[in-house]
């Protein structure tokens, strides 16, 4: 069954005991600590009840955690440690436990501190903060004693054992101390002969006891520790108390407080012993190791725990081990120069942990047990008194007496010798111990550098298998670059040769570009002579027609002459005409007159006269008659003069109209070969740019197709790699290709886009041309349509005219025939119909300049503009060809250029497998060998097996050498092979 005890010790009641409460105290750097600024390698974690070890090996630094019952750091004051960890321990010596507290540690950390303390009492019966456990302890003793008014007893011990010697520290004679001698009585248990025990009444008076037996501690100043405890001191206080029972029994209870202050432990050289105080430290050593190995016996639980070697484990048997309960405070320096001491001692303490004691209620007894128990130590010490005083406990005869005391002078002597010898002996077996603790040290410690030796090698052999596995990696790797290396070096090649293809391509479409700006030369040539032509032509053209224009106003001046002349004539006669008709008519008038004047005078005399009259009349009529006939035969002879002339100018007129069509149909037929020549230009220029046109599609698809090809083989060539190559170089290679690609692409992307818009621009170009063309051809054929309308209209115009001429000539004719009053309206009609004929003729014909000159006009603007614009337009798509051919060549360059970079990174990748050879050697292998200059420059480097041996390349002869690249160039096997480079 599992139980806590008060003080929190887990424990098993049965037999499986109490575990060995461990608390560790490390104490803080002192002053010399804190000017040295020493470093701190141990961390405390109270609340974890951790203790940290750092230790730095080389640049490695490891930390070691050790877990006790509670942890008390440097800033631990000495009241919480009391409180936490002994007075809980007082209250179970009190209900009649044995405990026992010790401290151990190294020289100066801490343990007389932690168990004696510095400073006392206050006035006001306060402790000094700096008291320790002790003066603590017994102060509660008492006050709990004193609280229950409990009827009891307190008696005190105080011993110190030195160098295997045990002195009474309270013995009253202070001169001599007293040794005393260590006893076990029949049941094992350990008691001391003729020790003193003090009866303590107070908690003053055990203060007074301690301080007089501390004054008498064995202490000395170290290199550590300024007073430091040359001896173990073992500070016990037994209680007594009284109790009654339900029954009314008194019963004594009985409880046992053992303080122990260990000496250091310590390293000898370290704490500057020498000689007496050397072995002084090796006594304190040797009784520490005894101790440690007591522990490490019961921890192990080896059989046999040699509690014997040493006074102070037999001391301390019952409490390691036995039935006291125990409590080691394991004291610590932070400092990194006490490492070592305090790793032994955290180890020492840790293993301490693991100690089981069994832990008994001591056995109340009846007050007249304890009485009877005293009665008989008091009859044993009184024989032995009466033995001293009488001397003669034992009655032997006196000569036995003599040779027993001879022999047991003798035998004193031997044991004497036996006991000098024993002692060297035992410093014999302490120095063993301590060259074999030093040794099982030096064992742990090896043992660990072989743990970490065994970590180490079988890393090493991890990395080495790492390694092995890397270098076979590689070696395939190796294998996998050659091979991609050499069909590298055939895509290279083939490359290379694509390349040239490439170059022969370009070369031929240089021819064509060539070919083409050849026949747009021509094209340009053509279109001059045709400028040249066409102007030479509008130039005769415009002169026909200005001749024409003259001519047509010469004939029109000479017809209105003509005309004036005829008119003038014409009125001249019809003047005469009227002068005569108006003399017939005076004549008329004068008869009618006369007869009148006749009729008058007649008129009374007689209806005789009236015949005469009539007869006159008659007369006169027929004189009238005749007149107006003979008038009216001269106005036909006028009319048919007039007529006639009116003939002749109508067949001059006919003439010139004749003459004016005909000079019209010239300028027609000119204006339309003129037009033909046009038109036939602007078809063999359209034809040429459709050509211009498919040329530039077969070059732009023959571009692509190229690109398409080059993109294609470079990603087929890129996939195939990368399938190829191992993962690093496959990353590597990614990265690239893709940064390759993306550069090609972009590079596709730009021509092509170039391309595009290039020939989007040049189509529309060409399509604005060839609408233009059409616009210029259209409007050319609708100007000559309009031409040709013109000249009909004016054709039909002049015929209107003509026949218009015709009809009036007849209407007037027929006016002039139905007589006198018609005569002016003709003459007015001819002369209005004559003039708007003249204006309309002469408006026309202006019209017809103007808008010829204006034809002319634009068309020789139109065509300037067109041959600019065709002269632009090839002059932009030479420069177009130019650059793209710039652009090709470029692209043909970068590739050039990347195919000499990959070669260079071929190079560098396998620079170590480059020869450099000297001037001297090539010439050396051109001269003897006759290896011509292609052998170091083409390709750059050449290839040499690598059975190559370096040094001997170096020096002649090379037969055997170049004999054997030779070969493994026929047999195509340059696998392994090594590179061949001129030193430059
Ligand atoms: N926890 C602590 N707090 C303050 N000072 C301390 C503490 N521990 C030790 N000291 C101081 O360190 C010095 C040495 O302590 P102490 O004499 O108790 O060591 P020790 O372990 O008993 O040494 P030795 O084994 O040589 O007797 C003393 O001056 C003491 O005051």
């Amino acid at each position: 069954m599992l139980w806590s005890s008060e003080n929190g010790t887990t424990c098993n009641k049965d037999d499986k005991g109490v575990n060995v409460q461990v608390i560790l105290r490390c104490r803080p750097f002192n002053e010399e600590d804190m000017r040295a600024k020493t470093q701190s390698v141990v961390t405390c974690n109270d609340d974890k009840q951790e203790v940290i070890v750092t230790q730095n090996m080389g640049n490695k630094q490891t930390d070691k955690t050790f877990s006790f019952d509670k942890v008390f750091g440097p800033s631990s004051k000495q009241k919480d440690l009391y409180d936490q960890v002994v007075n809980p321990i007082v209250n179970e010596a009190l209900e009649g436990y044995n405990w026992t507290i010790f401290a151990y540690g190294q020289t100066g950390t801490g343990k007389t501190y932690t168990m004696e303390g510095e400073g006392g009492k206050s006035k006001n019966g306060e402790f000094h903060e700096d008291v320790g456990v002790i003066p603590r302890a017994v102060e509660q003793l008492f006050d709990t004693l004193e609280a229950q008014k409990s009827e009891y007893s307190m008696k005190v011990t105080y011993i110190e054992l030195y160098n295997e010697e045990i002195t009474d520290l309270l013995a009253h004679d202070d001169k001599s101390k007293k040794h005393i001698s260590l006893m076990e009585d029949g049941k094992g248990a350990v008691f001391m002969r003729g020790l003193e025990e003090e009866l303590v009444r107070s908690a003053d008076e055990i203060h007074q006891i301690l301080q007089k037996g501390s004054a008498k501690k064995h202490t000395a100043d170290t290199l550590i520790n300024t007073q430091s405890n040359r001896s173990h001191s073992l500070f016990t206080i037994t209680i007594q108390i009284k109790e009654i029972t339900s029954e009314g029994v008194e019963i004594i209870k009985c409880g046992k407080l053992n303080l122990v202050d260990l000496a250091g432990s310590e390293n000898i050289l370290r704490s500057g012993a020498r000689e007496g105080r050397a072995r002084e430290a090796g006594e304190i050593n040797k009784s520490l190791l005894t101790l440690g190995r007591v522990i490490n016996a019961l921890v192990d639980h080896s059989g046999h725990v040699p509690y014997r070697d040493s006074k102070l484990t037999r001391l301390l048997r019952d409490s390691l081990g036995g039935k006291t309960k125990t409590c080691i405070i394991a004291t610590v320096s932070p400092s990194i120069h006490s490492l070592e001491e305090t790793q032994n001692t955290l180890d020492y303490a840790y293993r301490a942990k693991s100690i089981k004691n069994r832990p008994e209620v001591n056995h109340k007894v009846t007050k007249p047990a304890a009485v009877k128990e005293l009665y008989t130590e008091i009859d044993s010490l009184k024989q032995e008194l009466h033995a001293t005083r009488e001397k003669n406990g034992v009655y032997i005869p006196h000569d036995r007496y003599v040779s027993e005391e001879a022999a047991k002078k003798v035998m004193s002597e031997k044991l004497e010798l036996k006991s000098k010898e024993l002692i060297d002996l035992q410093e014999l077996l302490f120095h063993q111990q301590k060259l074999t603790s030093e040794l099982s040290q030096k064992l742990e410690n090896t043992e660990r550098q072989l743990k970490q030796s065994k970590q180490e090698v079988s890393d090493l052999k991890d990395k080495l298998r790492q390694a092995n596995e890397t270098t076979k990696e590689k070696e395939c790797f190796i294998l996998n670059l050659l091979g991609s290396e050499k069909t590298l070096t055939e895509r290279a090649v083939e490359l290379h040769s694509e390349l040239e293809n490439a170059t022969s391509e370009v070369s031929s479409l240089f021819a064509k570009i060539e070919h083409k700006n050849h026949i747009e030369d021509g094209n340009k040539v053509l279109i001059k002579s045709f400028q040249t032509l066409l102007a030479q032509h509008l130039e005769v053209l415009h002169k026909i027609i200005v001749d024409s224009v003259t001519h047509q106003e010469q004939e029109l001046n000479a017809i209105e002459e003509h005309m004036r002349s005829f008119v003038s004539e014409h009125n001249a006669a019809a003047e005469g005409l009227q002068n005569r008709v108006e003399k017939i008519n005076d004549v008329f008038a004068g008869g009618v007159k006369s007869l009148v004047e006749l009729a008058t005078e007649f008129s009374g005399n007689s209806e005789t006269a009236l015949g005469n009259i009539n007869s006159e009349v008659v007369k006169h009529s027929s004189a009238l008659a005749e007149l107006i006939k003979e008038a009216s035969i001269k106005v036909g002879d006028i009319l048919d003069d007039l007529h006639g002339n009116l003939s002749d100018q109508e067949q001059s007129i006919a003439a010139i109209w004749e003459q004016q069509h005909e000079n019209q149909l010239r300028a027609y037929q000119t204006a339309q070969s003129a037009s033909s020549v046009t038109v036939n230009f602007f078809k063999t220029m359209s034809k040429d740019i459709f050509t211009a046109i498919q040329m530039v599609e077969e070059a732009r698809g023959l571009y692509d197709q190229k690109l398409d090809e080059f993109s294609k083989k470079y990603e087929d060539f890129a996939d195939g790699e990368n399938k190829q190559l191992l993962e690093k170089m496959a990353e590597l290679l990614a990265s690239s290709n893709a940064k390759k690609k993306q550069m090609v692409q972009t590079e596709v992307d730009g021509i092509q886009s170039y391309i595009g818009s290039k020939s989007y621009t040049l189509h529309g170009k060409m399509s604005n041309m060839h609408s233009l063309t059409l616009s210029t051809e259209d409007e050319y054929t609708r100007f000559l349509g309009k031409t040709e309308k013109h000249f009909i209209e004016d054709k039909n115009t002049t015929q209107n005219g003509k026949d218009g001429f015709t009809a009036i000539l007849q209407n007037w004719t027929t006016k002039a025939r139905m007589g006198d009053e018609g005569w002016s309206q003709v003459q007015e009609s001819i002369s209005s119909l004559q003039k708007m004929h003249l204006e309309s003729m002469n408006s026309k014909i202006k019209h017809a300049l103007e808008r010829n000159q204006a034809i002319h006009n634009r068309l020789s603007s139109v065509a300037s503009t067109t041959l600019e614009e065709v002269h632009s337009q090839s002059l932009t798509s030479t420069e177009y060809i130019l650059k793209l051919d710039q652009e090709e060549n470029e692209g043909i360059n970068s590739l050039t250029r990347r195919s000499r970079d990959a070669m260079k990174d071929m190079e560098t990748a396998h620079s170590d497998k480059i020869i450099e050879i000297s001037k001297d050697t090539k010439k050396c292998l051109i001269n003897e060998y006759m290896v011509d200059d292609s052998f170091f420059s083409t390709p750059k480097f050449c290839k040499l097996p690598s059975k190559v041996n370096t040094e001997e390349f170096k020096t002649p002869p090379f037969e055997v050498l170049l004999d054997s690249f030779r070969k493994a160039q026929e047999n195509g096997d340059l696998n392994g092979v090594s590179f061949l480079t001129v030193e430059e």
